[in-house]
């Protein structure tokens, strides 16, 4: 049967409508009022999220004394909800944000919340809603995984790398702890797939990628680069001590059997210590250059100046 869209307009029914809408919406409507002392109440909620809400006697607490609905907001989310807040009151603008918070049975979920302020007696009311975004944050999240990745080594891919030496030069510049970058290539590695084909050398650069990672800290970052190029990120490693990581490795995939009689599987590698002050991609090209240095050299070794 179509929906008759002149019920909407009997009179006495609005109010009823609402309050059935109001108390089944997926997600929460409420007004938030805050004093120039910065006293909280929330003078009206509803909404079918009842975990979030509470019972009816937290409800009316809330109608009081809106602090404990803050209460449950992850800390790492406090202080943005707060900025939030207080940028809103204000410039009297939509307040927008996201944030975690626990539920009462357990467990946490994201909710977005959106608000629009308006002055009221000394102090600010927002009219605002609230909807649970888990879902959204988790595919996001996946997302953001996926573009990090490299497909076939399940390594963090070039792009994860430069945001992971963004950070690390940061931190490195501003306390003065020594970073390293190691920068290497398969040797010959074109024989390698010409010889046993292409899927055969795929499974040598995930074997290799397993190995090196057994090789190396939680905190260093092993990357596919592209190709046959890979990185390790060295956080508080000066060049010595890269040096030796980078020798371990070399002899981990050298004396590894990759199933490629009588053909062994060698790496190249260059390393370098970041020096302060200097920009990412200046790194990056001492680590390259010094790759390069190693394969002029005979490959199978791994150096980091210009000299040895
Ligand atoms: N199997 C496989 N091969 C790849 C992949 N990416 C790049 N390659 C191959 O890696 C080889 C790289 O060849 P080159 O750049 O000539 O280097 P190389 O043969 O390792 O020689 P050197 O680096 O000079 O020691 C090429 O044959 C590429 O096709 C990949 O994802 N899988």
């Amino acid at each position: 049967m179509p929906f008759d869209s002149t019920t909407l307009e009997r009179p006495g029914e609005a109010s009823q409508r609402l309050a059935t809408l109001s108390a089944r919406l997926p997600g929460l409507i409420f007004q938030c009022y805050r004093s120039a002392e910065g006293r909280i109440c929330f003078p009206y909620i509803a909404g079918a999220d009842s975990p979030v809400l509470g019972d009816a006697h937290q409800r009316l607490r809330l109608a009081d004394d809106g602090r404990h609905a803050f209460d449950r907001v992850h800390p790492e989310d406090f202080p943005r909800l707060m900025v939030a807040v207080e940028r809103s009151a204000k410039g009297l603008s939509l307040m927008a944000t996201q944030f975690r918070l626990s539920r009462p049975e357990g467990g946490e979920a994201w909710f977005g919340v959106r608000a629009q302020p308006e002055p009221h007696g000394d102090g600010t009311l927002w009219h605002g809603v609230m909807v649970d975004i888990s879902e959204q944050i988790a595919h996001q999240a996946h997302l953001r995984e996926l573009s990090d990745t490299d497909e076939l080594t399940g390594l963090p891919n070039r792009r994860k790398l430069m945001s992971c030496l963004d950070y690390q030069l940061s931190l490195s510049c501003r306390h003065g702890t020594p970073l390293s970058l190691i920068l290497f290539d398969l040797d010959h590695f074109k024989r390698v797939n010409d010889t046993w084909g292409h899927l055969k050398g795929d499974e040598v650069l995930c074997r290799l990628a397993t190995l090196c990672q057994e090789e190396l800290r939680g905190e260093d970052t092993l990357a596919r680069l592209g190709g046959e190029e890979f990185a390790v990120l060295l956080p508080l490693t000066p060049r010595p001590q890269a040096l030796a990581v980078a020798q371990r490795l070399r002899e981990r995939i050298a004396g590894h059997d990759f199933g490629l009689f009588p053909r062994r599987v060698t790496i190249s590698l260059g390393v370098a210590e970041y020096r302060i002050g200097e920009n990412r991609e200046a790194l990056i090209d001492r680590a390259d250059r010094h790759l390069y240095i190693a394969k002029e050299s005979g490959r199978n070794r791994a150096i980091d100046a210009p000299e040895n």
